[in-house]
């Protein structure tokens, strides 16, 4: 229940605004000095004031008796915000003043105030909504010259207002006859050979043109509500806005064509949009008239309603909107318009996109640094890669530090978090971080930290020197394997799969060492799955293990490796599955990989990977040894299911007990190898003669394998390699490497 706002006859906003100011002062009074002086205030007003000079006292008396009686909605606003239970003597007493009261069943109930003095239309206001009500109903809301005009400020109005989400656009209604019109176009009375003569300066213009601009552009939603006829620009005027909520009784269609006149921009194109080509050439070329029904069927419309219910309908959309982020609603706007705007609906959206960076603290910065005379510090902003990569990662967290510092780090259990990079020791704090989407890796114990958080994405902004053990506290067994199968709760390492990605940014990381003989799953990572490794150079000393152990990796499922290498080191493994990069990879897939290493095991030993059962093996090489003491031993894999294309192998062997032992593959079961080179048995070794094992399953395409012999240097070998973007011919007799490399 609602007291009733008592200003009759007050209709313009300022002379309502000090209408209120007067009426709060009254109710200061009623507050503090009590209501006899609250009444004495309220028989001061203007209206009593100015009687009481032309009024024998009795007179006025009695008029006052009178007013005050029967100006109770005055009154009533007076006490409007006058709240309960702060002086409960004056309520004994209001209750003997009568006062009007409204309940409040519908929406409709909208208190609007009128703004400007328009001729042509009405523009009003209230909670977060402008209607705009053409008002010529004699003319079923023609528009003329004048019309448009105000059309305009009233429009620019509500865009610079930021009280207003949604404007209404209407007609004004019944006309004298009865019938109901939202718009219907230009005036036909004044228009000349250049378009609509204004009235007050006689120039003849088509400025209806700028209103459909300003009504698509505007960072509001537009919501038309047609009662009656929106014919010929009227029709247009409704297809521009963002929605058009129609009253049973709407008629659509335009007459151009029938009365000399056409609209080629939105009238014909955005129309076009939104029913198709089709329908919107018939409506155009035929002239006809819908109704609300056939209008909403072709999409013209979005809802039919009662006439009685239009207004109040489309305040519920209104508010429903206005409940909605202001900025979502921005951005949806300019983005359905610039996919058929062109440079200007684009402009639009970057627009929108500019006013977002100026709300962030990045863009200020700029600023302030010109007027501060100093060089901007953009380096303090996060470079984000791309929108996807705002994960959860990325939100700043309030978390409590309760693991004991590792190294000089510290982290929190929630979630395995890491702290940040410095040395300060934050343990049993509560702080908030700023997760990074790429955590940056500086130094060796960033590396070893990504143990912490398995699923993260790192990028290292160093080479990493790995120390060598026994040296200032490292320790004998050097580097503690990332995602290694023993799940370390003291250090509290997890113990599963990497699941992240690493990227190696051209930096090196130098002089591996990995002592754990005892344990499988071994490398600089133990266990990667889903994972993602790029531009990645270990130079590795030595690496031992037990099963499953590679350079970089000691066991890979559908992970994908581009890009990596793994030089000079001694890959041990006292039983199978080792490879210079991988010791066993499923699925995924390897390509631009290298190894130089010397690589050991009992079998499925590879010079790349010792068991290579990944989707793909491509553009990669090997020069190192291999070593193996049992079986399945080659240069690219030591076991191999997978397509391995455009590869090549000089691998050297030196135990040549082992069975299918290979300077290219080991074992290839299955697999599909091409394009392909292997030198002919440059250790000496008389194995197969195409030095590779083929077992009946083996689907091999010889086409274009060819004995590589060491010196020649004939391109011709290498054929459907790119040597262009991914390997480089150096000449002068010598292998070709990667480009990356
Ligand atoms: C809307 C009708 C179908 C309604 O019909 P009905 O209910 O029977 O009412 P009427 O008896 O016809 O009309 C009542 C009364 O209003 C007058 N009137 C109605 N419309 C107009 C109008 N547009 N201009 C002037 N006067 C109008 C009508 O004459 C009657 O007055 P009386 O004094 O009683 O005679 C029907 O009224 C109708 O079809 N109206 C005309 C619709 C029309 O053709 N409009 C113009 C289309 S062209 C246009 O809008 C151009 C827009 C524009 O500015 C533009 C945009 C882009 C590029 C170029 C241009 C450009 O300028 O050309």
């Amino acid at each position: 229940m609602l007291l009733e706002s008592g200003t009759a006859g007050i209709d313009t906003f300022c002379k309502r605004r000090s209408r209120k100011l007067d009426d709060k002062k009254l109710v200061k009074k009623l507050r503090t000095s009590g209501i006899n002086k609250f009444m004495e205030g309220w028989l001061n007003q203007p209206m009593f004031k100015s009687i009481k000079q032309v009024m024998l006292p009795s007179e006025y008396e009695e008029f006052a008796k009178i007013k005050t009686n029967q100006n109770e909605v005055g009154l009533a606003n007076s006490l409007l915000g006058f709240g309960t239970g702060s002086m409960p003597n004056f309520w004994k007493k209001l209750k003997n003043i009568r006062v009007h009261t409204l309940l409040i069943t519908e929406i409709s109930a909208m208190r609007w105030i009128k703004c400007f003095d328009f001729k042509d239309i009405i523009y009003e206001k209230a909670d977060g909504i402008a209607k705009i009500t053409i008002n010529r109903p004699e003319v079923r809301n023609a528009f003329r010259p004048e019309t448009v005009k105000e059309l305009l400020i009233a429009f620019h109005d509500a865009k610079e207002c930021s009280d207003v989400g949604v404007i209404l656009l209407t007609g004004a209604g019944p006309a004298s006859d009865g019938k109901y019109a939202f718009c219907s176009g230009g005036d036909q009375r004044i228009r000349a050979n250049k378009g609509y003569v204004g009235e007050d300066d006689g120039v003849a213009r088509l400025n209806v043109l700028d209103l459909q601009k300003l009504i698509r552009s505007i960072p509001k939603v537009v919501i038309a509500l047609v009662a009656g006829y929106a014919i010929g620009g009227g029709h247009v005027l409704h297809v521009v806005c963002d929605l058009t909520i129609a009253a049973e009784n709407a008629i659509f269609g335009q007459t151009g064509p029938k009365v000399g006149s056409f609209d080629g921009g939105f009238g014909a194109s955005y129309l076009a949009r939104i029913v198709g080509q089709k329908k919107a050439r018939e409506i155009w070329y035929l002239c006809m008239q819908y109704d609300a029904n056939e209008a909403l069927k072709m999409g013209l419309i979005n809802k039919i309603v009662p006439i009685s219910e239009l207004e109040s309908e489309g305040i519920s959309w209104a508010n429903k909107i206005l409940a909605h982020s202001p900025l979502a609603i921005r951005c949806l706007k300019s983005a359905f318009n610039a996919e058929l705007d062109g440079q200007a609906g684009i402009q639009e959206l970057a627009g929108t996109a500019t006013l977002l960076y100026y709300m962030s603290e990045e863009a200020p910065e700029g600023k302030n640094a010109y007027l501060e005379k100093r060089k901007p510090e953009f380096k303090k902003f996060t470079r984000i890669k791309n929108a996807s990569d705002l994960n959860d990662d990325y939100k700043s967290v309030i978390i409590k530090v309760d693991k004991t510092s590792y190294n000089g780090k510290v982290y929190s259990s929630q979630g395995n978090a890491f702290i940040g990079f410095d040395e300060k020791s934050y343990t049993g704090q509560i702080i908030t971080i700023e997760k990074k989407p790429y955590n940056e890796i500086y130094n060796w114990q960033d590396l070893q930290a990504i143990n912490f958080k398995l699923d993260g994405h790192y990028v290292l902004k160093n080479d990493i020197n790995i120390p060598k053990p026994n040296i200032n506290g490292f320790p004998a067994s050097g580097f503690k394997t990332i995602a290694s199968d023993t799940n370390n709760t003291i250090d509290g390492f997890q113990g599963f799969s990497f699941t992240g990605s690493l990227d190696g940014n051209g930096f090196k990381i130098n002089n591996l060492i990995i002592v754990n003989s005892d344990n499988d799953y071994v490398g600089m990572f133990g266990r990667v799955s889903n994972a993602r490794f790029t531009n990645i150079r270990c130079n590795v000393d030595s690496i031992i293990g037990r099963l499953y152990v590679g350079g970089l990796c000691g066991s890979s499922q559908n992970s994908v490796f581009s890009k990596v290498e793994v030089t000079n080191g001694k890959i041990i493994s006292s039983q199978n599955s080792v490879g210079g990069i991988i010791g066993n990879a499923v699925g995924g897939y390897i390509k631009n990989a290298f190894s130089n290493s010397e690589v050991y095991g009992s079998s499925r030993v590879g010079g790349l990977i010792g068991a290579c059962e990944a989707d793909s093996l491509a553009d990669s090489y090997f020069t190192g040894s291999v070593f193996t003491t049992i079986r399945e031993g080659g240069g690219i894999a030591g076991y191999n299911t997978s397509k391995v294309y455009k590869c090549y192998s000089t691998a050297t062997q030196k135990t040549p007990s082992a069975v299918n032992y290979e300077s290219f593959i080991g074992k290839n079961e299955g697999g599909t190898i091409r394009q392909s080179y292997w030198e002919k048995d440059p250790s000496g070794f008389s194995l197969s003669f195409f030095a590779i094992y083929v077992t009946n399953r083996t689907r091999i395409s010889f086409l274009n394998n060819k004995f590589y012999d060491t010196g020649q240097n004939n391109l011709e070998l290498f054929i459907g390699w790119d040597f262009n973007s991914t390997w480089l011919n150096k000449g002068n007799g010598s292998f070709p490497t990667l480009r990356w490399q």
